[in-house]
């Protein structure tokens, strides 16, 4: 083993020194540069005046000279050209040189003069004198103490810099990773590489577990050096979230670890890995409960979640009307809103006005947001409290609290109620990355919280929540069981739900069918696995295009043309499907939706983003991560409404503007990996918002996608008018196919021991379980 790390730093390697000439291509986002180098020395077989440097770099200057170690590539277009690996500043060893190079924009405030009389006091050693002891910088006069600290901490950077990628590249670490690296530890980067490469696993995005451990075997780590065991063990773990998951049974995890560790050379037991995470247990690093292993941020999320929830349920409710006093004020919400409540209806808003917490569920059209009105006026009625928030004078006054978990269902919640409704991050005040300033110590104000699309929040989320609910604050969650479940890890309403220890009504009886839509009775015989090819006729709100998947981007933007030749607003279709590679994917049909709807001109204006994308002003976009900073959320479609090149505004960089609704939002060329376009967009980021118009292609090769709750939450985004191509036995299969991933949660078991025995209402979707007035109409 040491031998071949010997050989590995040995080596050697190929290089040029040169002085960069000029830029010939710079990627400021992914910190790629090609670059004319104009040659001065190499130790490789090479003989031309110049060569094009290609690769990733922190900081390139015209007219300064580096070592750049590499490889010769020939591209077809530009012939020969040095493919970088890493590189260094050569540091010049003449005086001029010197002056030069101290004077340049490297070192802020550093001018000719100044860099003359450094090299005059300190000589052609001065930048290894002033790097081994910064106080001979302070015996130059006229060199200020603020600017002497600031040379010394740009020096140091790029030396540190330069030195970790150096070191770095000798495993086989590229520049773009080992920027991360520098980002993350600074001058601490090797110490860490050295003493255990695998936290490098946990704390850098991307870097491989593999990679980690290819590297402490060459720094001579052993194959069951406890490092390993755990880092494997918690690597694991960590995987296991992206499933779902809240934690792994101890012997499925033995198994999953023993797998990743697996070397030819050593026989690795599961009763190491065991031992080893009984030590993990006691550091509190996992936290093993019953045969399970959990990562401790998901087991006292569960914990955390179920110990709110008993706290709340065991508190009294204020002022509950009679079920007489109920009935007469149903009875005016009734005649204001020229309907009549179904029985489950009734149920649903007596048990959310009677219990501290209550789940509504239900399928789409049967109810769920006439419910939340309903509750919401007779709230007020039996609390005499306005339901119009202008007519408070403190917002902290205000009873109401409505909540989604994405902005286009809290906007979707505030235009159905009329009432204020923001995303449950921008209620619970987040701020981006060290988490929530409401919790139990500054919980939320208010009497009762509505929360909506409930099956979308993950374990994480609901316990933040729930710390931040005061005592008498009563909750409403409602959600749809059979969509798909949060990105994040946890079944929350579905763990709930089958606990059968929270109250909760189930709204069975659909009422938009009535109104004869055939998307809502397709929903419903999918619900009830009974979809056949006859639920699949056209009818005036639904049509199926029968399509192979070749055939699928010429279907699409064919019912895109037709759309707008009826003069149908292109801006109400969307399109969704499960995946983004493939015939019929989201990537190509991106491309070529944008081609037909948002085409190049000459006066339009575009950017260049990574993989080939183009940005139009005009573009449909969609919004990929959180950005409570600017009001955007995951999810969230807006529209590229400027593009500003870096000498139009005062940042002197290139902007890109998507408005949201009309809320602009500023992303410079570093984040363009926030948004993508959003003519096509993936199923799982349709959860929450709905769309007039919806095109599913659905073929074969989406393969394993293809599961009920997937098409079952496609189809049931789909307000006016729901449009499949495809293939129908693609489909079919699809729908009965059950998603047998089966997420390991342990949130039913820890409500059964909190909660079980404590009075809370009674479940109220048998008959036989709750008497109402409607029994004796
Ligand atoms: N008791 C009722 N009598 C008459 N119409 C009703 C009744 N309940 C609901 N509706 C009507 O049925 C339609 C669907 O109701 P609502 O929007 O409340 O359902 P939903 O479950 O929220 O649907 P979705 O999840 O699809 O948004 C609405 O037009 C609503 O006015």
């Amino acid at each position: 083993m040491e031998q071949q790390r010997q050989s590995i730093e040995n080596e050697e390697q190929g290089y040029i020194t040169g002085v960069l000439l000029y830029t010939i291509f710079h990627n400021e986002q992914e910190h790629f540069s090609i670059a004319k180098i104009k040659v001065k020395d190499t130790n490789e077989d090479y003989k031309e005046k110049d060569i094009v440097a290609k690769g990733y770099f922190a900081n390139l200057q015209e007219d300064k000279t580096y070592r750049f170690y590499g490889s010769f590539e020939r591209h077809s277009k530009f012939g020969m050209q040095y493919k970088v690996t890493s590189y260094q500043t050569v540091i010049p060893d003449t005086k001029d040189g010197l002056i030069a190079y101290l004077s340049s924009d490297m070192f802020y405030g550093i001018g000719k003069k100044t860099a003359k009389r450094i090299v005059g006091h300190l000589g052609e050693n001065a930048i290894s004198k002033i790097l081994n002891n910064k106080d001979v910088l302070h015996d130059i006069p006229g060199i200020k103490h603020d600017k002497a600290e600031l040379l010394v901490k740009s020096l140091q950077e790029n030396q540190g810099f330069e030195h970790i990628v150096v070191h770095l590249s000798k495993y086989g670490i590229g520049l773009k990773m080992a920027q991360k690296i520098y980002q993350k530890y600074k001058d601490e980067a090797l110490q860490i590489l050295q003493e255990d490469p695998y936290q490098y696993v946990f704390d850098i995005e991307g870097f491989g577990f593999q990679k980690a451990d290819e590297i402490a075997r060459q720094s001579g780590l052993s194959l069951t050096h406890p490092n390993r065991l755990g880092a494997g063990s918690i690597y694991v773990l960590q995987k296991s979230i992206q499933d779902g998951h809240v934690f792994i049974p101890l012997d499925t995890c033995l198994k999953q670890v023993v797998n990743l560790l697996y070397h030819s050379n050593e026989k690795l037991s599961e009763k190491d890995i065991a031992d080893r995470l009984m030590e993990l247990n006691k550091e509190k690093k996992v936290i093993i409960q019953n045969g399970n292993v959990y990562l401790p941020s998901l087991y006292y999320a569960e914990d955390g979640f179920a110990s709110n929830l008993k706290r709340l349920i065991t508190k009294p409710i204020e002022n509950t009307a009679t079920l007489a006093e109920l009935m007469k004020i149903i009875g005016q919400i009734e005649e204001e809103e020229i309907l009549s409540y179904g029985k489950e209806q009734f149920s649903a808003i007596n048990q959310s006005l009677d219990s501290k917490v209550t789940i509504v569920t239900g399928g789409p059209g049967t109810g769920k947001t006439t419910v939340i009105k309903g509750i919401l006026k007779a709230y007020a009625a039996i609390h005499d409290v306005a339901l119009d928030i202008k007519e408070y004078v403190k917002r902290a006054d205000y009873p109401f609290i409505l909540t989604a978990p994405t902005g286009r269902a809290a906007k979707r919640l505030n235009e159905s109620t009329g009432l204020p409704a923001v995303t449950i991050h921008r209620l619970l005040g987040w701020d981006g990355k060290d988490g929530f300033e409401k919790n139990q110590q500054e919980p939320l104000t208010g009497k009762f919280l509505i929360v909506d699309e409930f099956s979308m929040v993950d374990i994480w989320l609901a316990n933040n929540l729930f710390k931040a609910v005061p005592d008498d604050m009563q909750v409403l969650l409602v959600g749809d069981e059979d969509q798909l479940p949060s990105v994040g890890p946890g079944q929350v309403l579905s763990d709930l739900l089958s606990s059968e220890l929270i109250p909760f009504v189930s709204l069975n009886e659909v009422y938009r069918q009535k109104e004869g839509s055939k998307i809502i009775q397709l929903a419903h015989t999918i619900k009830n696995n009974a979809c056949s090819s006859g639920s699949l006729k056209n009818d005036k709100d639904f049509s199926f295009i029968h399509c192979h998947e070749q055939q699928m981007i010429d279907v699409i933007t064919k019912i895109y043309s037709r759309a707008s030749s009826k003069g149908i607003d292109i801006q109400d279709i969307q399109v969704l499907a499960p995946m983004y590679r493939s015939q019929a994917g989201i990537t190509l049909i991106n491309k070529e939706l944008q081609e037909l709807v948002n085409p190049k001109t000459k006066t339009k204006r575009e950017v260049k983003a990574a993989n080939d994308v183009v940005f139009r002003v005009g573009d449909k976009v969609i919004q990929l991560v959180n950005q409570p900073e600017d009001h955007v959320y995951n999810g969230d479609i807006g529209e590229v409404a400027a593009i500003f090149t870096e000498d139009e505004n005062i940042e002197n960089v290139e902007q890109l503007v998507v408005s949201f609704d009309g809320k602009e939002v500023v992303y410079e060329r570093k984040d363009y990996i926030n948004i993508m376009h959003a003519y096509c967009i993936s199923i799982h980021k349709s959860q929450g918002s709905e769309f007039p118009i919806v095109i599913l292609p659905v073929v074969s090769t989406y393969n394993r996608m293809l599961r009920k709750n997937l098409l079952y939450t496609a189809i049931t985004r789909s307000k006016q008018s729901l449009i499949i191509c495809g293939e129908e036995n693609a489909f079919l299969r699809g729908v009965r196919t059950l998603d047998t991933n089966k997420r390991y949660t342990s949130l039913k078991e820890q409500l059964v021991e909190r909660l079980q025995g404590i009075e809370t209402k009674p479940a109220v979707d048998e008959e036989e379980k709750v008497i109402t007035p409607y029994d004796f109409m």
